[in-house]
């Protein structure tokens, strides 16, 4: 995009999503219909459920309660230096707008963000889900859309991807590549491949706790663990190893500025479309920054693909499973294989990285938990170098947990955004279709109404076998949700499940890990997670 402002429809665009939704009839509510019968959902034409259950008595929309927004300056104000939102971290910003306004909480006025209600009741999180239609609608990343639809189209030729688009073009996306990315043999068959990338781990971390007297790992460690989630993807996404684990990787090397580029896209991200930003109207250094690393991103993907294409196995006997994932994909269409990767390496690293600096995080501070794991992985993998299978992965329950346990106190996204499709009664309310709405889970994660002890880590609380007031068993369906839910839910949760299992036993068969630091602070950049340098103390096992 070489002109100095975005195009007039853009701006529009935004300006339209700007505006608070001031509907309080159905007649008004309607205006955004052609936008959603556009995207050909049948349900949404039916006049059935214009006016659902409840909605003659409910209280309008208008009435939802939520920081009221000034003239001009809206509620942007209250999140400046000095003003009571300032610096305040995601989850305490839920608490006190809970307490503050109640279960359902009206946010606008924030410049060039949509309006957004924030769901803090499960029943109502439940509502949203089973109203979500079959082409739910989440919004999150328009800049990573514009790029792929306006700036660079002719390198994606109309074809989005699963992230960022809506409607008809999002169902028949992901219906292609569920067949391949969901099926439970796919992720079995990478197993061994995530144990070779998991050895090279393993050896950097040792290299690390070597590397000083205090045995701890250095302070960017999160990057290293990205390192991992990077190299793991790149296998599954391009069918190649990048190299990304290899000690003293050289500056100008692909495997360094994917690193680089990585790390610097998630910050850009966050900047441009979690942040206040002017990118939509004007090309800020960040955009173009971001349109730089977007580009790269664009070249490596389209080499690879084109790569895994010539090299494609062409012998007749080999059956589906045996092929990659992307060789699957591009034999139904090169346009979607090239899109996924590219989706799979957006979606696949930070996502599965915070989550294993998290797993990291609370077993160095809880030595039993660790140890009691320690003894499962020991009972399937006798030496410190036994390879991890899919027969000791079926078995190791309590590993599951562990991963279960992490994912509910440090979940990557505070909660699962839906555009409503349908009107429906939320808390009493008129929510009009078209609402955006945060159900905020990581809330409810913390709430003590749903987990026994919430703040602290108990993976067995997971466990069948646990009874009484820790099972999870009466757990409401709609509290925690780390995948999301239905259709739309996380593609990549079997190949990340997959990564971080064999991860963490890799990790916790070969090393005791400590945190000798006061507890480390939450919170949210683009996702959720530690915010505080990683400083586990690493100490080799003897056997
Ligand atoms: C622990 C790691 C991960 C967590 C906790 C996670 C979580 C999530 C969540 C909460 C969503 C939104 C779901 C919804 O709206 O209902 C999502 C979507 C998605 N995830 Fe993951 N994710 C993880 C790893 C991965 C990996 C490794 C991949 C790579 C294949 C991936 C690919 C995607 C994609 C493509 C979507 C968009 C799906 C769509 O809109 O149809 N994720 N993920």
């Amino acid at each position: 995009m070489s002109a100095k402002i975005r195009p007039i429809y853009t701006i529009i665009t935004r300006k339209i999503s700007v505006n608070s939704p001031k509907q309080t009839t159905v007649e008004v509510i309607s205006g955004r219909d052609s936008y959603y019968k556009k995207m050909g959902n049948k349900a949404l034409d039916s006049d059935e459920d214009l006016k659902p259950e409840g909605w003659d008595d409910a209280k309008p929309f208008k009435e939802i309660p939520g920081p009221k927004a000034l003239p001009i300056i809206g509620n942007f104000w209250r999140f400046l230096p000095g003003a009571e939102f300032y610096n305040v971290e995601m989850l305490e910003l839920h608490e006190r707008l809970q307490k503050q306004h109640g279960n359902l909480t009206y946010l606008n006025g924030i410049p060039l963000k949509d309006p957004i209600l924030f769901a803090y009741d499960p029943d109502d999180i439940e509502k949203v889900h089973r109203n979500e239609g079959p082409w739910p609608i989440r919004y999150g990343l328009p800049s990573f859309d514009y790029y792929r639809n306006h700036v660079r189209d002719d390198a994606y030729q109309g074809v989005g991807g699963v992230l960022t688009v809506q409607g008809e073009e999002w169902f028949k996306f992901r219906t292609v590549v569920n067949k391949i990315l969901m099926q439970p043999r796919t992720a079995e068959m990478y197993v061994d491949s995530m144990d070779d990338v998991a050895n090279e781990f393993i050896d950097n971390i040792r290299r690390f706790s070597k590397s000083n007297s205090k045995n701890e790992m250095p302070e960017d460690f999160q990057n290293e663990i990205y390192k991992w989630t990077l190299e793991s993807m790149g296998v599954i996404a391009f069918n190649k190893r990048i190299g990304c684990l290899k000690p003293n990787l050289q500056k100008d090397s692909t495997g360094q500025k994917l690193i680089e580029s990585s790390v610097q896209l998630f910050e850009l991200m966050y900047k441009l479309d979690v942040l206040p930003s002017l990118w939509t109207i004007l090309n800020t250094r960040n955009w173009r920054k971001y349109v730089k690393i977007l580009d790269f991103f664009t070249e490596i993907n389209m080499k690879y693909v084109n790569e895994c294409m010539a090299n494609a196995n062409t012998n007749s006997n080999i059956s589906e499973y045996e092929k990659s994932v992307l060789e699957r994909l591009a034999q139904t269409d090169k346009k979607i294989a090239f899109a996924m990767a590219g989706d799979m390496i957006i979606a696949g690293i930070d996502t599965t990285g915070r989550t294993m600096a998290a797993a990291l995080y609370f077993l160095a501070r809880n030595p039993e938990i660790q140890e009691k794991l320690r003894q499962e992985l020991k009972s399937q993998m006798p030496a410190k170098d036994s390879p991890v299978t899919k027969n000791i992965l079926r078995e190791s329950l309590y590993l599951k947990a562990v991963i279960k346990e992490t994912t509910r106190l440090s979940p990557i996204s505070i909660g699962n955004m839906r555009r409503t499709v349908r009107n429906m009664v939320l808390s009493g309310y008129q929510i009009p279709k078209g609402t955006d709405v945060l159900s905020v889970t990581l809330l409810l994660c913390m709430n003590e109404k749903h987990f026994q002890k919430p703040k602290e880590f108990i993976p067995e609380r997971w466990l069948r076998t646990t009874q009484g007031e820790l099972s999870h068993k009466n757990l409401h369906q709609f509290v925690f949700l780390p995948f999301g839910y239905g259709p739309r839910s996380c593609i990549g949760k079997r190949l990340a499940n997959l990564e971080l299992e064999v991860g963490i036993s890799k990790i916790i068969r070969n090393f005791k890990l400590s945190w000798n630091y006061p507890e480390a602070k939450f919170g949210m950049q683009l996702l959720y997670g530690i915010q505080d340098p990683l400083k586990i103390k690493v100490e080799e096992l003897e056997d």
